[in-house]
């Protein structure tokens, strides 16, 4: 059976249990199932391309800047956007691997739809400038997805820098980009945070600070008012272990490692597919602002929606 998103999006569960979503229930509360398989055969006009089950493609054309993205989960994000008929300047530190990926992407998609960039988000600078360089090549960008991050406890601030500052400026320039009161088109901003954003892990405390710090930035600029009236929305993505080289971790990198190491094998771990699944179910949706998407391997994917806002009656 074929559901539209907007269907997929209010087969609600009554008792469906969100991880580690903090004491206020959720306004109301979804499981989503997975998506239909749309993709084929598509019928493309004025941009607007249509399934037989009328699903609208919205990633169509859309451009998008992925940080962190030269492998793991933002190369994955970003060839699940490409395969989508969107286009991608993904970017990242490792440059020579960015390269090679650039190559592959471009010949299966074409050069004039992807772009690699060398970017460290813990650099105001060079965030800016990959950003301002991709909007050159693209003339401007849709959806914001801050993906870039690590995970060592040896490494306090570039930790909270790259996963939480690097997060929030890149969320900063997309939204001085897009908003419409300033004449941009309006487009989506996508944080990847973790489960670890939700509930404390003692084996990596401050991992899950940079990432409670991140939902937290989220939530906020999700209970916007003017959001809507700018063209914006925020989604945020929070994955529980995935099989990339993040969970490759040396005994230095983490607290009590043999705790981690038996934690994470008893909880089980995310292939990157479903991490994949769950991203597109955001960025697809037609109203992704205020959703956190949780993954887990044993719970699956797991979405809630918050109250827009609790000030704006103010
Ligand atoms: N794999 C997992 O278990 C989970 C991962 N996440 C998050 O997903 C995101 C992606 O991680 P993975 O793909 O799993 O790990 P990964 O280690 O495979 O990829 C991380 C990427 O970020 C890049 N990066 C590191 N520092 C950077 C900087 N200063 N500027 C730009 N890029 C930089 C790395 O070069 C690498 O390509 C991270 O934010 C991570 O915290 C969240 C939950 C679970
Ligand atoms: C150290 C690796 C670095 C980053 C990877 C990731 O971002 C860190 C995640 C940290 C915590 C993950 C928590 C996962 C939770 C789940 O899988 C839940 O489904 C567990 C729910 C209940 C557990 C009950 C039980 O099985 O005993």
């Amino acid at each position: 059976m074929n559901f539209t998103p907007s269907v997929l999006s209010f087969i609600l569960t009554a008792e469906a249990e969100v991880y580690g979503i903090p004491t206020k229930k959720p306004k109301f509360h979804q499981q989503v199932q997975p998506s239909p398989s749309p993709w084929s055969p598509w019928k493309v006009s004025e941009n607007i391309v249509t399934c037989e089950n009328n699903i609208i493609m919205q990633l169509f054309n859309r451009v998008a800047f992925v940080t962190g993205a030269a492998q793991g989960l933002g190369k994955a994000f970003s060839e699940a956007l490409l395969n989508r008929g969107a286009k991608v300047c993904f970017t990242d530190i490792q440059v020579s691997k960015g390269k090679e990926v650039e190559k592959t992407y471009s010949d299966k998609y074409g050069q004039d739809r992807v772009l690699f960039l060398h970017c460290d988000v813990s650099s105001s600078a060079s965030l800016a400038n990959s950003f301002k360089d991709a909007v050159s090549k693209f003339g401007h960008i849709d959806l914001m997805v801050n993906n870039a991050g690590i995970a060592d406890e040896s490494r306090l601030r570039d930790m909270v820098n790259i996963n939480l500052i690097g997060a929030i400026e890149g969320s900063m320039l997309a939204v001085e980009h897009m908003r419409k009161d300033k004449g941009g088109k309006g487009g989506v901003v996508i944080n990847i945070a973790s489960t670890a954003g939700l509930t404390g892990v003692y084996f990596v405390p401050s991992y899950c600070a940079s990432k409670f710090g991140l939902v937290g930035f989220h939530l906020s600029w999700a209970s916007n008012p003017y959001n809507s009236q700018m063209g914006l929305q925020f989604g945020c993505l929070c994955p529980a272990f995935t099989d990339t080289d993040i969970l490759n971790q040396k005994e230095k990198q983490m607290l009590y490692f043999e705790d981690g190491q038996r934690i994470t094998k008893h909880l089980g771990i995310n292939r990157v597919e479903k991490v994949v699944q769950g991203f597109l179910q955001m960025v697809e949706s037609e109203n992704c602002n205020g959703d956190i998407i949780t993954i887990t391997a044993k719970e699956d994917i797991q979405y809630s929606r918050r109250a827009s806002s609790k000030m704006s009656h103010l």
